[in-house]
């Protein structure tokens, strides 16, 4: 016991210090910690590995590669579309020509698609029917390998790189499981319906809480989207906790905070919750959720491998839940979380499954390599290698910090990007870029935190219909934004590590579309450039913006 306090004090020490940004308020809230010990302590222990064990692989779990007779044997995607609405048309003899449908000129990288169709992984008849009505037929590396372990009811952590489509990889065997997509099974009866909510899903942000939802509603359809619930901050909790009460939601989405607060204030009840879903777990685990997050931990379900007679009281009705982790970015403090979170997790990867007790500790602040070329026995670098798209070019220029919204617009010319994310460090300066860049006739506004919910949800539509070309704005949205159009992100500041640095650049080049990332900064800069590239284990090039060109520059020694 004495350990694992001190494990927990030395963490908050360490904490205290590195982020200082936080204020005299964070270090007067570090007192309460102690109250969360058991969630630090989830991520904080260190236990040992206990058994060595093999990789599994999704075939090893009896999912049989088979090649879809619709597809091209190297997994081509595009053609798949192609020879989808040829098949579809017969055209009969003597008649017109109908209209075909044009390849569309989006460069998507195969390799993600050298997996299966959505029918071979075991999802239910009912999901399968309404994936094909949305188009969605073949899953990405990351859905083939997480859809059928999570449907086997593993705890799982899921790491993929930006833009792969994990969301969809913990929400199908979800959704094939509960609500009305479901496999209906001998044992349920058609008017079975079991009351209360089934899944928990928490993001760290509302945009990502809310793309989420739609995602969901999207799946659903829209006679039955009512049976997702958005509980995100910022949106009025009592309209929230009337349809709560109305709607009977199957499946809420949500912040940790608005979550934790409608909790506690006994309007969710999630006692008989079988799945919890942490999206962007590595940034839930930081000490701002600590207290939410503890209350979401010890109140949804039953975590996997508890014994129900060690439970008292109305708690003994709990149900076990499926703990499901998610990121692009795994630091080993997710890996600790999980093992102590769950029963024999998994690290699901695109192309590997490997037990999470089978990975050796790391030293601090080491990431798992999310690389699915590095060896299997040694799956843990001290580098974010692999947790960005391979399609993205990542370039950097060197530019006086009055001329950095000049060279934003020299760059924005020079790629002809339509769809641009420029990411600074502070919130103040925002207002300024916008300005400039409107100044120049450049459509652009911006986005952070102080922004009211109505004027956050009106920009970032605008932005995704093409109405603003350039969304100037802060950390708020490099997590999980999901803007499928976006060709290039610009770091007018410098990220304060590798972790910032992938979720930033991956709102480009999603899905495998090509995207590019440009960092400016000034030239006492160039050497955190330079760590930055050793430890994402991507080029990063030095380039020039003349004559609107994009100039790849020589490095200086
Ligand atoms: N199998 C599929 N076929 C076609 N489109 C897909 C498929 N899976 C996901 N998508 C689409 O790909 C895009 C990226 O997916 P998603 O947002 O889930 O990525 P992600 O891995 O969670 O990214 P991030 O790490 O940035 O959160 C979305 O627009 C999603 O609708």
């Amino acid at each position: 016991m004495e350990l694992v306090i001190g494990h927990a004090h030395r963490g908050l020490l360490a904490l205290a210090s590195s982020r200082s940004f936080l204020g005299n308020r964070f270090a007067l809230r570090c007192v309460f910690a102690l109250r969360t010990a058991g969630f630090h302590r989830a991520a904080c222990i260190n236990r040992r590995p206990e058994s060595p064990s093999t990789p599994l692989t999704v075939s090893s779990l009896g999912f049989k590669p088979e090649i879809d007779p619709g597809r091209k044997q190297d997994g081509s995607f595009l053609d798949l579309v192609v020879i989808k609405s040829a098949a579809a048309t017969k055209i009969p003899p003597g008649k017109a020509k109908p209209f075909e449908r044009k390849k569309k000129k989006i460069e998507i990288d195969e390799s993600l698609f050298s997996a299966k169709s959505f029918a071979e992984l075991g999802l239910s008849r009912l999901l399968i029917a309404r994936l094909n009505e949305l188009d969605l037929t073949v899953p990405t590396d990351v859905q083939s390998a997480a859809i059928p372990i999570i449907a086997q009811k593993h705890d799982a952590v899921v790491q993929s790189y930006t833009g792969s489509g994990k969301t969809l990889a913990y929400l199908l065997p979800i959704l094939s499981e509960i609500g009305p997509l479901k496999e209906l099974r001998d044992s349920d009866t058609a008017l079975e319906q079991k009351s209360g909510v089934e899944a928990v899903i928490v993001a760290p942000s509302r945009e990502l809480g809310m793309q989420i939802v739609r995602e969901v509603e999207r799946l659903l359809g829209p006679a039955d989207k009512k049976l997702v619930q958005q509980l995100v901050g910022g949106a009025n909790r009592s309209r929230q906790e009337e349809a709560l009460k109305k709607n009977k939601p199957i499946i809420v989405v949500g912040t940790p905070g608005r979550i934790a607060e409608i909790s506690a204030a006994g309007k969710l009840h999630t006692h008989g919750c079988r799945f919890l879903v942490l999206d962007e777990v590595d940034q839930l685990l930081s000490f701002n959720y600590r207290e939410d997050m503890h209350r979401i931990l010890e109140h949804v379900g039953r975590k996997t491998g508890t014994k129900p007679s060690g439970i008292m009281g109305p708690l003994a009705r709990r149900t076990e839940r499926q703990t499901v982790l998610v990121s692009a970015t795994v630091p080993f403090s997710v890996v600790r979380a999980a093992r102590n979170w769950g029963r024999d997790p998994v690290l699901v990867r695109a192309k590997s499954v490997v037990p999470l007790d089978s990975l050796p500790a790391p030293g601090p602040g080491a990431l798992l390599s999310n690389s699915d070329t590095a060896s299997p026995s040694s799956p843990v670098t001290p580098v974010t290698a692999g947790s960005l798209p391979p399609s993205l070019k990542h370039y950097y220029c060197v530019s006086k910090m009055q001329h950095k919204v000049d060279t934003l617009r020299r760059c924005v010319h020079a790629l002809d990007a339509n769809t641009v994310i420029a990411f600074m460090n502070n919130t103040k300066p925002l207002k300024d870029v916008v300005f400039k860049l409107e100044a120049r006739g450049m459509k652009a506004a911006e986005l952070h935190g102080d922004l009211g919910k109505l004027a956050r949800s009106t920009t970032l539509k605008k932005f995704k219909n093409g109405e603003i070309r350039i969304l100037v704005t802060n950390e708020l949205s490099a997590r999980g934004l999901d803007v499928p159009e976006c060709d290039l992100v610009v770091n007018l500041d410098l990220p304060t590590d590798s972790i910032h640095y992938a979720h930033r650049a991956g709102r480009t080049g999603r899905l495998g579309r090509k995207g590019n990332v440009v960092t400016v900064c000034e030239e006492p800069e160039v050497f955190v450039v330079k760590k930055l590239r050793r430890h994402l284990g991507v080029e990063i090039q030095p380039c020039e913006f003349t004559e609107g060109k994009l100039t790849v520059c020589k490095e200086e020694a």
